[in-house]
């Protein structure tokens, strides 16, 4: 049998074929023949024993499973199978075998046969395929890297990849079963866009973009090109969650589709769910139905800046409550014909008169909504601390900002900004009275961050100056 494959480095054994002329999928192409050889295991009860005593002589590959039916010809039992041996075991060759395998031979336990293993397109990964069609130069630099929402992978091609965007996006629904529509952006998201909604060109599948994602616990649909959405906040938001408790209220001032407002509400948070956007307005409501937590979720389709003072004084006349009834289990459902059923006490939720936190997540412009705090609870000083327990609100507010080792400049610049947006000098020693938290790196010189901090009492409470008509 003519064996090629023998010459090349083991490794390369395994790799596609190179074609970088492609542009458009030939899977037929990727079809390659490896010769190896195989140990025919005579009696077929003991090929587990010989599997593990040849344990160093075995191909092991990911994908390539090394018990396989013998080639034909061989003068055996149907059932007879053999092991795949690694590719520098040469029958002819017996120094390039182990002593285990030698003695097994010898004994006529084994026998060793060449092995004629046909790998195609279906074999190999998307990394795989894709490094054997784009130009050799850019290997380092593979667009390996896509987000999936939903059914929806979108890249986010450099221009020289351009040429290969068809091809890039058949293989990577070939190789991802959950991707149906493939899509790029053909503008920087959010820059020039109040909605932080994109421009897209479908490269391969349906223009579908009614996706369905699960965050958190819950379940997510929207029209992918109508809202914002972002699969790289899948950690900040469960983040900023945790830090909410039962029974405290949230205000969500940009809430998109709910990723902060529903989960912190399936933990019995009250939560203001706002948004400009009427689809994410649409659809924050559906997704609220769908996810059952109506009771502590009120939907709003507002502009922030006058949400923040509107939501506020709402919830001073708030006379919301639930009443949280104990679920029963089934057990005791059962019990309950045999003993007298102790039902434990319905609980009674009141909504909160004040906001515990409000989220500012619009971070390209987010700074400029914090001066709606200005004055916010001026004149109601009795309703918080020290003339009650109630503390001042928290503020978290994303924004962008520079990248750095440290991030020190960044936190001076974000402290100063929201220092000046309020017209306070926040004075804590190295930041005491403010979190900033590194959230994600956004662009080679973009980082994102969130600044977290106790509304101050002197903001909160200053007095009120009429707006003019000029100011
Ligand atoms: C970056 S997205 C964040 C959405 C959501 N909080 C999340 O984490 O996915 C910003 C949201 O702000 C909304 N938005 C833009 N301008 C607004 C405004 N003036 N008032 C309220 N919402 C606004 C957009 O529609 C968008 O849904």
């Amino acid at each position: 049998m003519n064996q090629p494959s023998r010459t090349l480095a083991s490794t390369d054994m395994f790799r596609p074929p190179i074609n970088r002329a492609m542009r458009s999928l030939d899977r037929a192409f990727f079809r390659k023949d490896v010769y190896l050889a195989a140990a025919c295991v005579l009696d077929s009860k003991l090929i587990a024993t010989y599997r593990n005593e040849l344990h160093g002589d075995i191909l092991k590959l990911e994908r390539l499973p090394p018990i396989r039916p013998i080639p034909p010809g061989i003068a055996a039992d149907k059932n007879t199978k053999c092991l795949l041996l690694k590719p520098d075991i040469q029958i002819e060759d017996r120094s390039s075998w182990s002593p285990k395998l030698h003695s097994l031979v010898e004994s006529q336990q084994l026998l060793l046969t060449p092995f004629h293993l046909q790998l195609d397109y279906n074999y190999w990964t998307y990394h795989d395929i894709i490094s054997a069609i784009l130009p050799q130069q850019d290997q380092d630099e593979i667009p390996v890297g896509f987000s999936v929402v939903g059914h929806v992978a979108h890249l986010n091609l450099r221009d020289r990849y351009l040429p290969y965007k068809t091809l890039i996006a058949s293989v990577l629904i070939d190789k991802n079963p959950t991707i149906r529509t493939v899509i790029n952006k053909i503008d920087d998201v959010g820059e020039e866009n109040e909605f932080r909604t994109f421009r897209y060109e479908v490269l391969a599948g349906p223009d579908d973009m009614n996706v369905e994602v699960k965050e958190q616990d819950c379940l997510f649909s929207f029209d992918y090109s109508k809202v914002y959405w972002n699969t790289r906040l899948g950690t900040e938001h469960p983040r900023l969650v945790s830090k909410f408790k039962p029974g405290e209220a949230v205000c969500d001032v940009m809430a998109g589709v709910g990723p902060f407002a529903l989960p912190a509400a399936k933990n019995k948070v009250w939560v203001w769910a706002n948004d400009l956007n009427p689809e994410s307005h649409r659809s924050l409501v559906a997704n609220t139905n769908r996810n059952k937590v109506a009771p502590f979720v009120r939907p709003f389709c507002e502009d922030g800046h006058s949400f923040i003072r509107s939501s506020s004084s709402r919830l001073l006349d708030s006379k919301r409550q639930i009443t949280l009834r104990p679920k029963v289990s089934r057990t005791a459902r059962t019990n309950e014909n045999q003993k007298p059923f102790q039902q434990a006490p319905s609980e009674i939720l009141k909504e909160p008169k004040v906001f515990s936190h409000y989220i500012l997540n619009l971070p390209a412009s987010a700074l400029t909504f914090l001066p709606s705090f200005i004055g916010l609870y001026s004149g109601h000083d009795h309703l918080f601390h020290p003339y009650t327990g109630t503390k001042l609100p928290m503020i978290h507010v994303y924004c962008f900002s520079t990248k750095s080792d440290d991030n020190k400049i960044e936190e001076a610049k974000i402290r100063e900004e929201v220092g000046r947006q309020l017209g306070y000098e926040f004075r804590g020693i190295e930041g005491a009275e403010m979190e900033i938290w590194d959230v994600r790196d956004v662009a080679p010189q973009k980082r994102m961050f969130c600044a977290s901090f106790r509304l101050p009492a002197e903001v909160a409470f200053r007095e009120r100056i009429p707006r003019t008509v000029d100011s």
